[in-house]
């Protein structure tokens, strides 16, 4: 049967700019594809308006006020295994927190018992937040990440489930014992997730993707295996880490005798379409025109950068670059599973970016007028470069945000086709938002938000406050496939 979604409707189209459509109707059909998506309609006549499509039967959801649908949110880099330990650790830098904290917490998932109870609380808080599409990464424990890829695909998410493989510079009790131990651990992982039966609308829901914790956890000749298996298998995608932190680039490029973090990942055949690199806070712009020739994207995690010192990644620059952009919670190196936090963090991040930017540029011309350094010293001149690009040193905007978190994270993931926006013959992967004030959120406070000129306007301002001051209680319903998966509304 049809299902007809009718009330304001939130459609991303670019970096710079989504659709705000008060009196939308979309029609899913029984296999969870978008049918028809009508953008204005009478809604004071609705069965005359769909009769017009020519449907016959069909379940109406007419959304209240104060509610509307957007696409569901995308988190392109999660440790499923890390979530004992949110808000923990905050005051290390990475390679202290990983010996310290994450290593012991993700050892103990040998235990298939405490993984499954963990696993499934975990899938569900993050189904809870408005993810539909998400990136796992497990610990090194082939068997409890398979429980993983189970409780994903019982709980109906969208998601790429990894085993990390990782035998370098790791302690004695959180190792993989040998190369081959490694890939064949991954071998059966990856033919265990494409076992899976496939989704009404036939295709995989769950994916498997190649996991690398990152360069210096894995010694030259897993890596080299690894890419081998990658070559051998170019649909499967690749999740990785990359340049998060200061200590982490110098030791990478030292062990492996480099000059280029994303040259190491491209040398072993690891760099290419279909994968993920999470945080990329220092990479250099060559480092970023790589990855943009690879194809490669980029999952942006800033409150995790934030939490663990590392930095300040320059999304716009890498935006400017041709990079794809995603957003990413990073649990438990972030220490929220949301990606809203995602999203309040980045645009910070870009706000402190851009306002170092200027301040910089203004000093530089101030101290130029009171000299005479000539005007085209290099300072001036990169700051000016800077400038130039079309995001490179500026805030993020709702638009841009929006994007990233959506249509963005579906472009890292290469499921752009299938998700991220509302188009007939994509997937209905949506969540409807509710900025009503009985939410129960603090935050939502409707009246204001009357005086608003337009319908347009009103809930474009919805969108915003649900994307800065919005959380679990604002989702009443996430939807993969055409099937609600969870939310306030949700009954299992
Ligand atoms: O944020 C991070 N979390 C991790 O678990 C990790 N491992 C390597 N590099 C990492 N970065
Ligand atoms: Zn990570």
């Amino acid at each position: 049967m049809t299902t007809i979604y009718a009330g304001p409707v939130i459609n991303p189209q670019s970096l710079t700019s989504y659709l705000a459509l008060p009196r939308c109707l979309i029609a899913v059909d029984s296999n969870g594809n978008i049918l028809w998506i009508d953008p204005d309609v009478d809604n004071t006549n609705l069965p005359l308006a769909i009769a017009h499509h020519g449907v016959q039967a069909y379940t109406l959801v007419q959304l209240k006020p104060g509610e509307f649908i957007m696409p569901g949110l995308v988190d392109t880099h999660i440790h499923a295994c890390q979530f004992p330990n949110l808000g923990v650790g905050g005051d290390l830098q990475l390679l202290d927190w990983l010996t310290t904290y994450t290593f012991p917490a993700e050892s103990k998932f040998k235990d298939l018992d405490y993984a499954e109870r963990v696993y499934t609380d975990v899938v569900e808080r993050v189904i809870a937040s408005g993810t539909t599409t998400c990136c796992y990464y497990g610990s090194i424990h082939r068997d409890a990440t398979m429980r993983l890829a189970d409780i994903v695909r019982k709980k109906g998410q969208r998601a790429f489930v990894g085993k990390c493989n990782m035998n370098w510079h790791c302690p004695d009790y959180y190792v993989e014992k040998s190369v081959e131990e490694s890939i064949s651990a991954t071998v059966d992982l990856i033919r265990y997730v494409q076992s899976f039966p496939l989704s009404p609308a036939q295709e995989p829901l769950v994916h498997p993707v190649i996991t690398p914790r990152f360069a210096i956890s894995c010694t030259p000749d897993l890596l080299a295996e690894l890419g081998d298996l990658a070559e051998s298998m170019p649909q499967i995608a690749i999740q990785t880490h990359i340049s998060e932190n200061q200590k982490e680039v110098d030791d990478t490029l030292r062990f492996f005798n480099a000059d280029s973090y994303a040259g190491i990942y491209d040398k072993f055949k690891l760099l290419r379409h279909n994968t993920i690199l999470a945080h990329g806070v220092w990479l250099t712009e060559k480092e970023m025109d790589l990855i943009a020739e690879r194809g490669a994207g980029l999952s942006h995690c800033p409150t995790s950068n934030f939490y663990l010192n590392s930095g300040m990644a320059r999304v716009g620059l890498l935006l400017d670059h041709g990079v794809k952009v995603g957003l990413g919670s990073d649990v438990s190196g972030g220490y929220n599973p949301s990606i809203l936090h995602a999203i309040q963090m980045a645009s910070v991040a870009s706000k402190m970016l851009a306002i170092q930017s200027e301040s910089k540029k203004c000093n530089c011309e101030r101290e130029h007028e009171h000299s005479d350094i000539s005007s085209d010293s290099a300072e001036v001149e990169q700051h000016l470069k800077h400038k130039e690009g079309r995001f490179a040193n500026k805030r993020l905007g709702v638009a841009t945000l929006l994007y990233l978190a959506t249509k963005g994270g579906a472009e890292v993931c290469c499921l752009q086709d299938r998700i991220g926006s509302f188009e007939p013959g994509k997937a209905f992967d949506a969540l409807l938002v509710s900025v009503r004030s009985e939410s129960g959120n603090p935050a939502m406070w409707s009246f204001d938000l009357e005086r608003e000129p337009s319908p347009e306007s009103k809930l474009q301002q919805w969108l915003e406050r649900f994307l800065f001051c919005g959380d679990n209680r604002n989702i009443n319903k996430v939807i993969v496939q055409g099937t609600v998966i969870g939310g306030q509304e949700y009954q299992a």
